[in-house]
């Protein structure tokens, strides 16, 4: 089939009914619910973006092996001009949503491309495994299929192994083999978007203890899968507030989710990973399966920053405050902070390395850097962006007092912006900025760039060990010793001396 249109990503969900739970309620028909109606419009467009003649050859392109236009996510990259094949799909798909939607399908693509890619890895652990990465790769390409992805245990006691939990089965784990497949049993968290897509894929970060086995895992499902239950959070819009009022948040929505498993199936033809603790802790380190997405990641978290600087910029040039010097500095920290970023991107892409399989990876130290910065730099923006805006994020009426004539005149009046911003384009204005820094979901898109992709803190630590590793010694420090006491009294009175 190859690329689908937006319809047929719709019709796709339709034609099915996992078990999503939101407020106590069963949702049968998640396509015409008010809480997922709009965001699957939203991926929608993306999907239509890949039979748009403006950007189709930007962001897919023809697979070699089947003949059929597919998306560049699932181009297994070889060189530079692959990896910026693959950036102009980030970028596009990006831009579509201002990067307030992290977990686009190209998200997951990419991991899946980079694991089948690394088809050895899975092999090493039984032969089958490399074919069911490579089969599962070959679907989901073919089938343009959106996927989840469901890789934290919850947080029950983090002081604890899985094996150590109070109940055997909180974590998700295997209950047993059967013919047919591994029954599991548990929860995963968090599954962003999961009621809108079509497929979750279950793996883990390293961290394994011994005694973990069991719950050591990877394998794919489609979502309605029996026994498969999709807990979503409380929605942050009910899906009737108007886009005047709330842009941003009335459109881009993910819903994040736990998935519970009550004895679900796993056909064996679908696992790629078996109760290996050892395989479980070496994924991440041996395959692209983590640094991949780091390049989609950054360059999506590049466009949200972009656009939240952007926001500020617009929102002190429309109360004419962008002349003034305090503002001016937090100004351009913002844009010198977006600069940064997108340097570190380019970079990562230019100094990519070839592995044994010919897979081309970005270098994983700015990509890790970007990693390390952006969850302090995005919450920075978001407080300038509260300091620039300041009460008047607070004074917003709602589009309904615009066109109500008995107060219209004093609506145009008084909330002018500088000369040449009228009231109604000032107030939207600093919605937009109030959905951002502002409402629950601006809240949410902060707490993604904290820890999308794992706990900052624990990453910070990772990336110096491997700082270290890399860099045993420090010459320029030894040299700068050595010179300076080759230079010293002391040296010269004590080599006489002796
Ligand atoms: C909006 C959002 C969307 C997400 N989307 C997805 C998704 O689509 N798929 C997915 O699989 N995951 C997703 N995640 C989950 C994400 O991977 C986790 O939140 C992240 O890995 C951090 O884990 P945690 O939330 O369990 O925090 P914890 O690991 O429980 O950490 C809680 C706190 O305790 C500290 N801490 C815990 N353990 C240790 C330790 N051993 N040493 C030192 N400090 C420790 C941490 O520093 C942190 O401050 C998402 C998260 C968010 C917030």
């Amino acid at each position: 089939m190859g690329i689908r249109t937006g319809e047929q990503y719709i019709n796709g969900l339709r034609s099915r009914t996992p078990e999503v739970w939101l407020r106590g309620e069963k949702i049968t028909d998640v396509v015409n619910h008010p809480v997922f109606k709009q965001p699957i419009k939203e991926i929608a467009k993306l999907f239509d973006l890949q039979h748009d003649p403006e950007y189709q050859d930007k962001i897919t392109h023809i697979c070699e092996e089947t003949g059929e236009r597919v998306n560049n996510g699932y181009l297994i990259p070889r060189n530079g001009e692959d990896l910026k094949a693959r950036r102009q799909l980030f970028e596009i798909w990006a831009e579509s949503t201002f990067g307030l939607m992290g977990r686009t399908p190209d998200f997951l693509n990419i991991v899946v491309t980079s694991m089948a890619t690394n088809d050895w890895f899975f092999r090493q652990y039984g032969e089958q495994y490399g074919d069911n990465i490579i089969n599962y790769y070959r679907y989901i390409r073919d089938n343009d299929l959106f996927l989840t992805h469901a890789i934290v245990n919850p947080q029950n006691d983090r002081s604890k192994a899985s094996f150590e939990q109070n109940d055997e089965f909180s974590h998700l784990g295997v209950v047993k083999e059967t013919e047919a497949g591994l029954i599991v049993r548990g929860a995963k968290m968090l599954a962003t978007l999961a009621p809108i897509t079509d497929e979750v894929i279950v793996y883990s970060y390293p961290g394994f203890k011994p005694g973990d086995d069991k719950y050591a895992i990877s394998f794919a499902l489609p979502l309605d899968t029996p026994g498969l239950r999709i807990y979503c959070r409380e929605e942050m819009q009910d899906g009737k507030r108007s886009t005047w009022d709330h842009p941003l948040a009335s459109r881009f929505e993910e819903m994040d989710a736990i998935l519970v498993f009550h004895d679900v199936l796993v056909p064996w033809e679908r696992v790629f990973i078996n109760q290996n603790a050892e395989a479980g802790n070496l994924l991440y380190p041996k395959t692209g399966a983590n640094l991949q997405p780091s390049h989609q990641s950054a360059v999506r978290g590049l466009c949200k920053l972009s656009f939240v600087t952007d926001v500020a910029c617009s929102v002190a040039d429309a109360i004419g405050v962008d002349g003034f010097l305090n503002v001016q500095n937090q100004l351009s920290e913002l844009i010198q902070g977006v600069e940064t970023i997108r340097a570190l991107a380019r970079i990562a892409e230019y100094e990519y390395t070839l592995t044994d399989q010919g897979e081309a990876l970005p270098n994983i130290v700015p990509l890790e850097t970007i990693r390390g910065l952006l969850p302090k730099m995005y919450p920075r923006a978001i407080e300038i962006l509260q300091t620039i805006g300041a009460g008047g994020l607070l004074m917003s009426p709602s589009g309904a007092d615009f066109v109500n004539p008995e107060i219209m005149e004093d609506m145009e009046k008084y909330y002018v912006g500088r000369l040449g911003v009228s009231s109604e384009k000032r107030v939207r204005l600093f919605k937009l900025a109030w959905d951002l820094c502002g409402e629950a979901f601006g809240q949410r898109l902060l707490q993604y760039e904290r820890y999308y992709s794992g706990d900052p803190v624990r990453k910070m630590g990772m990336f110096y060990n491997v700082h270290k590793k890399n860099n045993p010694s420090y010459p320029l420090v030894e040299r700068a010793l050595e010179e300076s006491l080759l230079m010293s009294e002391e040296y010269k009175t004590k080599v006489q001396n002796v």
